[in-house]
This record gives structure tokens, C-alpha cells and sequence, in this order.
């Protein structure tokens, strides 16, 4: 494997979870470890991106925001890690596609809150996205009822399952909305506190 690429066995099966991460706080290591403990992964990735593409203002460099992810997320099951700017992928679709063809012998599953499904129907290709990997849904303040009345979850209502464990046994199209006890970090809230430099 390249140098900065992940080591992963087969027959791994590694949680993807992609963020601006600008910065990184205590609820995406909260649901990196519920989803971890919920679902039976065995490791999550963590995508720093080097920008969300529905994104107008560019986040701050990747270095610093790489640097502090991992200062949050010490746990030896998640990397940090900084493979779209390796891949040159930035589209989530990209992204999945080019890990699946890195690695053919693991299974991965995609991450994310449930702000995210509420505009996942903006994402590029984002059907594709439900079709190649298992898609878990964390739980996060205000988005409970609006992600499962989005568009997406509406359009693959028949995929979903109730229970995260079964994302790991079950082949795409699958998705599950995961409830817990949620916290309410967030990036934009911490910014604007002033908390981070940009
Ligand atoms: N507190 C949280 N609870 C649940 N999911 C979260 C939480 N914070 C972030 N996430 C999820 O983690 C992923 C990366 O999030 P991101 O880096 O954009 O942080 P953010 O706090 O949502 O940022 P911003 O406030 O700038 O939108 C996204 O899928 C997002 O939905
Ligand atoms: O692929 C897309 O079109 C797309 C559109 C919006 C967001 N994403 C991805 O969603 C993840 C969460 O983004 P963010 O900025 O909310 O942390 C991150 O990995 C982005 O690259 C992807």
C-alpha cells in the first residue's frame, strides 16, 4: 500500500466517515464510537476533506484541521486520515469508488449525521452512493424527523433496516437510521465562538 493509504485486512469492515472537520469536536468522536459499538466495525476512517463541494467559504488548511482531529479522535480503532487530497477526490461517489478498487477484499460502510441525509439528494450521484455501500444515519439535535422525511430516505425507504448491526451482513442498497443519545457539537458553533482560526 502507498505511504499514507491505510492498512486494512480482508474481510475488514471499516465505517467511512467524511467531514470538513473545521474543527473537529467531541460529537464526531461520539458517533465514531457509537458507530463503532453499534454497528460492529471493526475500524473508521476518518475523511478530512479538503472541502465539502456544497460549500461556499473554504475551510481552514488541512494540515491544522488533520492536526486537530487527531488530537480529538485518539482511539486505536479510527485513522485520521487525509485520502482525498491523496486520491484527488473529492465527491463522495469518487471517493467510495476509488477505496473500493484500492481495496477490493474490505467492506465499507458510509457515515454520517443526520443533517447530511436531509440534502444527501444534492449530492453528486448520490444514488450510486446507496448502491455500492451500506449508508449508517447518526442521530444529531434537530434533524430526527426532517432526515427520514428527506427525498432520499423517502426513495429508498425499502432499503432500510432498524437495527445498525445489520449494515455489516447486508449488501447495498441498506441504510439504517441510528438513534442515541446525541450530542450537540458542532463546527459552526465553535467557529463562531472563535474557538479556531480560520
Ligand atoms: N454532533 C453531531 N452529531 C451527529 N453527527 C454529527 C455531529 N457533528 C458532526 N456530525 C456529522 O459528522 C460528519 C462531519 O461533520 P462536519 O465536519 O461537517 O461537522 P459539523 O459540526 O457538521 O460542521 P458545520 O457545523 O460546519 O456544518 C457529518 O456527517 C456530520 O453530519
Ligand atoms: O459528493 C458530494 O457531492 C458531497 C456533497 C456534500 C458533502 N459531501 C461529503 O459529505 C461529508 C460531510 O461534509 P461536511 O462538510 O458536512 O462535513 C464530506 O465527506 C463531504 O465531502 C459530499
Amino acid at each position: 500500500m502507498r505511504a499514507g493509504f491505510p492498512k486494512a485486512a480482508t474481510g475488514m469492515v471499516i465505517g467511512l466517515l467524511g467531514g470538513s472537520f473545521d474543527p473537529a469536536h467531541e460529537g464526531h468522536a461520539h458517533i465514531t464510537r457509537e458507530a463503532l459499538k453499534r454497528m460492529g466495525l471493526d475500524r473508521v476512517w476518518w475523511l478530512v476533506s479538503p472541502g465539502n463541494p456544497l460549500k461556499a467559504q473554504g475551510p481552514a488548511p488541512l494540515a491544522d484541521r488533520m492536526a486537530r482531529a487527531k488530537a480529538v479522535m485518539r482511539d486505536p480503532r479510527v485513522v485520521v486520515s487525509d485520502l482525498e487530497a491523496r486520491l484527488g477526490t473529492r465527491r463522495t461517489v469518487d471517493t467510495i469508488t476509488a477505496l473500493q478498487r484500492l481495496y477490493p477484499g474490505v467492506r465499507f460502510v458510509w457515515l454520517m449525521g443526520a443533517d447530511n441525509l436531509g440534502q444527501f439528494h444534492r449530492w453528486e450521484r448520490w444514488q450510486e452512493i446507496l448502491l455500492r455501500v451500506p449508508v449508517g444515519v447518526l442521530a444529531r439535535p434537530g434533524w430526527g424527523v426532517r432526515g427520514r422525511m428527506s427525498k432520499a430516505a423517502r426513495i429508498f425507504n425499502g432499503a432500510r433496516v432498524s437495527r445498525g448491526e445489520q449494515l455489516r451482513m447486508r449488501d447495498a442498497p441498506v441504510w439504517c437510521f441510528v438513534n442515541l443519545p446525541m450530542d450537540g457539537s458542532s463546527s459552526s458553533a465553535i467557529r463562531a465562538r472563535g474557538d479556531w482560526r480560520r
